[in-house]
């Protein structure tokens, strides 16, 4: 199966938020990796709006030549800007505005009215939702209990401490897991030209969300570059 390839943009906006500046420019920055072979574009819109802002969501709505995957805390203010802006895909992540990123999955169990309510809009658009989720089995099943179409597999442990075997094979069995359940497996978070081939490799694993290890490679040797880079280091991995 072709794995595809959805690019994080949020941490060229961080660039330009280091000065309140105007550039550099998500939406050109989008054009750069779509043209490089991004399957989609991803963006964060945080609360607190620290790199992504609004202007950013509704520019790239009306530019994209991708699908747009618009991440998101479960709010009621970000569903109205998600029913507003009608991204293809929705992701709904975990937010504490301490965090200097995200520090896990969302936990299906926390908050069910407002999560369901969330979600329930959300489908009733026509959004295609994502839930960002540890791989746990018990979130993956209550994932599917909620008859959300995919699920994206934090991979934050396995990318912080590549050498415990226990990381990447939970993420392995969670794919399993989640696929016999009828799920679709995205995977993202901490993935780089270094650890990224395992999680590649693994054949229920449908899309990478990836972004900071791009857009920090990008300064080095280009954002062409960069995302054709991780492109040929997921194929390289992945089963014939
Ligand atoms: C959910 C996730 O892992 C990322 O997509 C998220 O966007 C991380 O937040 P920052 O981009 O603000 O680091
Ligand atoms: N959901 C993961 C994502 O979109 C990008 O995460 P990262 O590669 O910036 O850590």
């Amino acid at each position: 199966m072709y794995q595809r390839l959805y690019i994080n943009i949020d941490h060229v906006a961080t660039l330009r938020q280091a000065r309140r500046a105007s550039y550099p420019d998500p939406v050109a920055a989008a054009r750069i990796c779509e043209d490089a072979g991004a399957d989609g574009i991803t963006v964060h819109l945080r609360e607190d709006r620290r790199h992504i802002q609004d202007a950013d969501v509704e520019a790239l709505a009306t530019s994209l030549r991708t699908p747009m995957n618009l991440e998101m805390a479960a709010t009621p203010e970000m569903t109205l800007i998600a029913l507003r802006i009608k991204p293809k895909q929705v992701t709904l992540v975990p937010e504490r505005r301490a965090e200097i990123t995200t520090e896990g999955g969302l936990d299906l169990f926390a908050d069910p009215t407002r999560l369901m309510t969330c979600l329930e809009n959300l489908h009733a658009a026509g959004i295609r939702t994502s839930l960002f989720i540890d791989p746990d089995l018990r979130q993956i099943a209550r994932a599917a209990d909620l008859k959300v179409p995919a699920i994206e597999l934090h991979t934050g442990r396995y990318c912080h401490h590549p050498e415990v075997p226990a990381h990447l094979a939970a993420l392995r069995q969670a794919a399993v897991e989640a696929k016999g359940l009828g799920l679709a497996v995205h995977a993202g978070h901490g993935l780089t030209l270094e650890n990224v081939g395992p999680v590649a490799a693994i054949p229920e694993c449908e899309e990478l969300n990836i972004g900071h290890a791009i857009v920090s490679h990008a300064v080095f040797v280009g954002l062409d570059a960069a995302v054709r880079a991780m492109r040929a280091a997921m194929d390289a991995a992945r089963p014939r």
